[in-house]
C-alpha cells in the first residue's frame, strides 16, 4: 500500500505535525520535534541512585554531544542522584506526593517546576512515579523513560525480579516515548541482556543497567542532535 504524504515540512525547530493520507482519509499521523535549543535543554527525573543521571552528565561534558542537563528532578530527598546533580553544578527540585493534598495538585508542581527550565527533552531515569494527564499534555512527544525490560513484558518497578521468577533467558532494557499508561509508550531502542544461571535480581539488573546506559547516551544523543518522528508507534531516530 503506497501512503501520498504531504510534502515534508520544513525543518522547523519545536512540534511539527504531518498528516498522510490515501484519498480523502487519514491514515497516520507523524509528529516530528526538533529540539529548539542547541544544545538540546534536557531534564532528567529520578528516584534512586542516578547511575545512568550521570553517564549523560559525563556525555554532555563533549560540546559536540549537542545536550545539557539544566536541572534534575526527584520525588524524594536523600538520594545519591541528587547528590550527582549537585557535583555536577545542575539545579535540582524536589516534590514528594506526600505534600500535596492530591496527586494532581502534585503533577501540576512538578510539571511548573520543569516547564521553568523550558526542556527540550524530559527523561525518566529511574524515576519510580507515574505521571499525570496536566504533567503529560504539557510535553507532548518529548518525555521519554530508560526501563529495565523489554517491553512490553515486565512493566512497573519490578522488572529485573519479574523477568527471572517467569524464568526468561534473555532480557534487557527499553527506552520509550512515555504515553499514557504504564509502561506502554512506542519503543525507541532496545538491547537483549542474556540470563546467567546464577542471577539474582541484584545482579541482573546491574548487568541491565550496564546495557541501558549506553542506549539512553547514544539515543539521548542522536534525538537532541537531530530530533524524532513518531508515525503511530513507530519512533524514528534522526
Ligand atoms: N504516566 C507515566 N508515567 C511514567 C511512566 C509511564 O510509562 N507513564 N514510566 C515511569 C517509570 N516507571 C517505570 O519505568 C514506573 C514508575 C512508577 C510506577 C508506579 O507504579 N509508581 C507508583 C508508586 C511508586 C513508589 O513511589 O513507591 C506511583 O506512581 O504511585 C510504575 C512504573 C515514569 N513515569
Ligand atoms: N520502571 C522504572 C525502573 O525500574 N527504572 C529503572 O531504575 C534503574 C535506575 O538506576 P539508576 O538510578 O542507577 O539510574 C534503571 O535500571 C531504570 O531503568
Amino acid at each position: 500500500m503506497s501512503l501520498a504524504a504531504h510534502p515534508r515540512p520544513a525543518r522547523r525547530r519545536g512540534l511539527v505535525t504531518e498528516s498522510h493520507r490515501k484519498g480523502a482519509a487519514v491514515v497516520a499521523s507523524t509528529l516530528t520535534v526538533l529540539p529548539s535549543h542547541a544544545p538540546a535543554r534536557l531534564v532528567v527525573f529520578v528516584s534512586g541512585s542516578g547511575t545512568n543521571l550521570q553517564a549523560l552528565l559525563d556525555a554532555c561534558r563533549d560540546p559536540a554531544y549537542g545536550a545539557r542537563v539544566v536541572a534534575v528532578g526527584a520525588d524524594r530527598d536523600g538520594i545519591a542522584a541528587l547528590g550527582r546533580a549537585a557535583a555536577a553544578g545542575v539545579p535540582t527540585f524536589v516534590h514528594r506526593v506526600k505534600d500535596y493534598p492530591d496527586r494532581p495538585s502534585w503533577d501540576r508542581a512538578i510539571r511548573d517546576a520543569t516547564a521553568a527550565y523550558e526542556p527540550d527533552l524530559l527523561i525518566c531515569a529511574g524515576f519510580m512515579k507515574l505521571f499525570g494527564v496536566d504533567f503529560m499534555a504539557a510535553f507532548p512527544e518529548r518525555i521519554i523513560n530508560t526501563h529495565p525490560a523489554l517491553s512490553p513484558a515486565f512493566p512497573g518497578m519490578h522488572s529485573a525480579r519479574d523477568a527471572l521468577e517467569y524464568g526468561v533467558k534473555v532480557t534487557g532494557c527499553t527506552l520509550f516515548a512515555v504515553a499514557g499508561g504504564i509502561d506502554d509508550g512506542p519503543v525507541i531502542a532496545q538491547r537483549a541482556v542474556p540470563v546467567e544461571d546464577d542471577d539474582d535480581a541484584d545482579t541482573l539488573h546491574e548487568r541491565i543497567k550496564v546495557a541501558e546506559r549506553a542506549m539512553l547516551v547514544e539515543y539521548v544523543g542522536r534525538m537532541a542532535r537531530g530530533g524524532w518522528s513518531i508515525t503511530d508507534r513507530k519512533v524514528t531516530v534522526r
